[in-house]
């Protein structure tokens, strides 16, 4: 990515914040970053944290720039894209969805069509150079800038390209949400951990780091998570009794289910919003 790239967000929420904090956080220029949204004190704020260029004027910001991130919700992205689309169609950027559900196509009828446009799913550890983000490009989008935003979302975790759009629906079930998946399972392991009688930053700082811990290994190690599993259960151990509990009490299946409730839910708000013309 050019270090004189301009990125624009409309929308100065978790996800823009947690975005555009790892970009700088990466050495991107907090000056070739504009933000956009509603509340002046909001904007404020975000400005004082990243030292970015705010306004409350959405045209005005896409004007800004040479990638417009739409980082609003869904609900109300069809207000936002009608309202910016005489700027996008007449200095024609980059755009770029990270909304979940809505479609390409939906969104580029919604901005007078033809527009160059990537949707990301991405995910809030962004914020700590830790994200994981799928990638779709529609057909007007040139190889360029397919490396322009590969490179701002590879500056702040991992970035994959899917070949089909659909397939956003799995990553969002997967990685999109997955954050929150983990922190139920750090809120369930500390309340037992603080029952069990350790203190609550204790118990806490001793699950965050086996959590960090697992996943590294998982993320270094040529085994795969399964051994990885059971070079931990010691035979006769303490480890098969929780993982067998784990098993009987059907946490593969309620995964599996949690995983599908997420899926179908971006499925079907695809096609509620698709509706919304
Ligand atoms: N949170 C997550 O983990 C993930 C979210 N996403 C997607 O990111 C998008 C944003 O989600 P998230 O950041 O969680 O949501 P938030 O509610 O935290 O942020 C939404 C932002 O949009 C702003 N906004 C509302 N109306 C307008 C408008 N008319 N013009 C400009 N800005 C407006 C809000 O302004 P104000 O601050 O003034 O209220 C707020 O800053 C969603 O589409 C979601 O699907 C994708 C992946 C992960
Ligand atoms: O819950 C949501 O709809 C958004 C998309 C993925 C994570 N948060």
């Amino acid at each position: 990515m050019s270090t004189a790239t301009t990125i624009s967000f409309i929308g100065a929420g978790n996800m823009a914040s947690a975005i555009i904090g790892g970009m700088i956080a990466n050495g991107f220029n907090a000056e070739n970053i504009w933000v956009s949204a509603p509340d002046d004190q909001h904007l404020q704020a975000i400005r004082k944290r990243f030292g970015v260029s705010i306004t409350t004027d959405n045209r005005y910001c896409a004007q800004q720039a040479d990638i417009v991130v739409l980082a609003v919700k869904p609900q109300v992205m069809a207000d936002v894209c009608r309202d910016i689309a005489p700027v996008a169609q007449n200095t024609r950027p980059l755009m770029v969805s990270i909304a979940a559900g809505l479609e390409a196509a939906t969104l580029d009828n919604w901005l007078g069509g033809g527009l160059p446009l990537v949707r990301v799913m991405p995910n809030t550890p962004s914020l700590v150079g830790k994200g994981a983000a799928g990638l779709y490009a529609n057909s007007q989008v040139s190889d360029d800038q397919k490396a322009s935003v590969e490179a701002v979302f590879k500056s702040i975790g991992s970035a994959q390209w899917v070949a089909q759009e659909n397939l956003l629906h799995a990553v969002t079930a997967l990685s999109g949400s997955g954050p929150a998946y983990f922190f139920l399972m750090l809120e369930a392991l500390e309340a037992a951990a603080t029952k069990a009688g350790i203190e609550a930053g204790t118990a806490r700082e001793l699950a965050i780091q086996t959590m960090a811990g697992a996943a590294e290994m998982a993320a270094q190690s040529e085994h795969d998570p399964a051994q990885l599993k059971r070079n931990v259960m010691s035979p006769g151990g303490t480890t098969e009794q929780a993982i067998h509990t784990f098993e009987d009490g059907g946490l593969r299946e309620l995964v599996e289910k949690a995983y599908q409730a997420a899926f179908s839910r971006s499925e079907v708000m695809a096609k509620e919003l698709a509706g919304d013309d």
